[in-house]
């Protein structure tokens, strides 16, 4: 799995066995080999962009499946496992373009779209494993938005007879997946985009100190204070009035997102630190918004947090006060890596699609497409 953040390749070695609701699965290795900023700025040349070069857009795609393999058969070496011990790899590729319709609005294309780069078929010849790759058309031909996904495998893994359960993952984009108690009946689960995790944060630290990818533990945001006008501008946008689930990317909130906010409340001047505790606040209010739409004005559940955006306590803060009924804790309490859960859920998806069938979940508005996702590269 490689997201929006461009971190770096999360590479997961799971045992699986069974499938469906009996799915068992034990993470036995796990690495983030981060991207050198060569692979960065390879990317973020077409990255959530408009207008790119078709020539490095064509180029990215072999270019990024080899890169991927080169990075499993690395982490497979260090991790003593031969290649052929291996049956599957799940490549999640990596997004380019997230065009739900809600946010294209272009009446001559009335339907949803994602692009992810990095072709299985490379993976599949150069590492010799079976690859599963570009899950998420079969979301969007069965009626999705491409996203999120996390639904399947968080109902699979992570549901709870005694316990309502929140899974939100603090990645670029924040989103979560909802996990009704005794919950074997999976009418009710669902999962959505809530809007920016950490993607504009990282934007506005690079931009101002060249040297960093990141705010560690929120330590610059720590220090400056809320500016209200510019949160409200920041939360004036329809995707925080739409009703769940809905997907969203860094396409909507770019730096560009930003700026305009600056500009409405005069506040391009404010300090970097102000700056980074008002969009730490905004990525809260957008996930607190969303989960008050779908649960009232006092959601009370267990939530369970992954992603990058876990490791930040201002964050966590934020959450803490505008879901006040909540319990907040990381996916760990659950027995699973917080950094890892995302390449864990395609890994299932994976599995899934060769083994399972396809899981119906959510109704109505809720609803998520019945589909087994994944397109099958041999190697041979
Ligand atoms: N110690 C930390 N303190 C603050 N932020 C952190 C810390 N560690 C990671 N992060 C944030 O998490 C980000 C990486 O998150 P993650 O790897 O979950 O994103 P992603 O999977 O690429 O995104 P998405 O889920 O949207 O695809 C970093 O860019 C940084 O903003
Ligand atoms: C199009 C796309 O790549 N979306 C990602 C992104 O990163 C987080 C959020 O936006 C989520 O919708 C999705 O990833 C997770 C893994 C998902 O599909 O559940």
């Amino acid at each position: 799995m490689s997201g929006t953040s461009l971190d770096g390749l999360d590479v997961a070695l799971c045992r699986v066995q069974g499938h469906g609701p009996g799915t068992r699965l034990e993470l036995e290795q796990f690495r983030t080999v981060p991207y050198s900023d060569e692979v960065r700025g390879r990317i973020r040349e077409v990255f959530a962009r408009d207008q790119v070069s078709l020539e490095h857009l064509t180029l990215l795609n072999p270019w990024l499946g080899r890169l991927h393999a080169r990075l499993v058969l690395d982490c497979l070496r260090e991790w003593q496992v031969p290649p052929d011990a291996v049956d599957l790899i799940a490549s999640h590729g990596q997004t380019i373009y997230h065009a739900p319709q809600h946010q294209h609005q272009r009446p001559d294309f009335p339907l949803n779209a994602t692009l992810q780069l990095g072709d299985g078929d490379h993976v599949a010849v150069l590492t010799g494993i079976i690859t599963l790759s570009d899950f998420r058309q079969k979301h969007i031909a069965g009626g999705g938005e491409g996203a999120p996904l996390a639904a399947y495998g968080d109902y699979l893994l992570l549901s709870s007879a005694t316990e309502e359960r929140l899974l939100l993952n603090l990645g670029g984009i924040a989103n979560f997946t909802y996990l009704p108690r005794a919950s074997q009946d999976a009418s009710t689960a669902f999962s959505t985009d809530t809007g920016p995790g950490n993607t504009l944060l990282d934007a506005t630290v690079r931009a101002q100190r060249p040297t960093m990818t990141y705010d560690e533990d929120g330590r610059l945001a720590a220090a400056g204070h809320v500016h209200e006008g510019l949160l409200a501008a920041l939360l004036d946008h329809p995707f925080f009035r739409a009703p769940v689930p809905k997907t969203t990317g860094p396409e909507l909130f770019s730096p560009a997102y930003l700026h305009q906010a600056q500009e409405q409340t005069a506040t391009a001047a404010l300090s970097l630190e102000d700056t980074l505790a008002t969009l730490t606040e905004f990525s809260a209010l957008g996930v607190a918004r969303a989960a008050i739409q779908a649960f009232g004005s006092r959601p009370e559940l267990a939530v369970y947090m992954s992603g990058g955006g876990a490791h930040n306590p201002i964050l966590q803060a934020a959450l803490q006060r505008h879901l006040p009924g909540c319990r907040l804790a990381t996916t760990q309490a659950l027995g699973m890596l917080p950094d890892a859960k995302e390449a864990i859920l395609f890994a299932v998806l994976a599995n899934e699609a060769v083994a399972g069938q396809p899981v119906s979940l959510g109704a109505g508005r809720q609803r998520v497409p019945a589909v087994s996702m994944g397109k099958i590269s041999l190697p041979g």
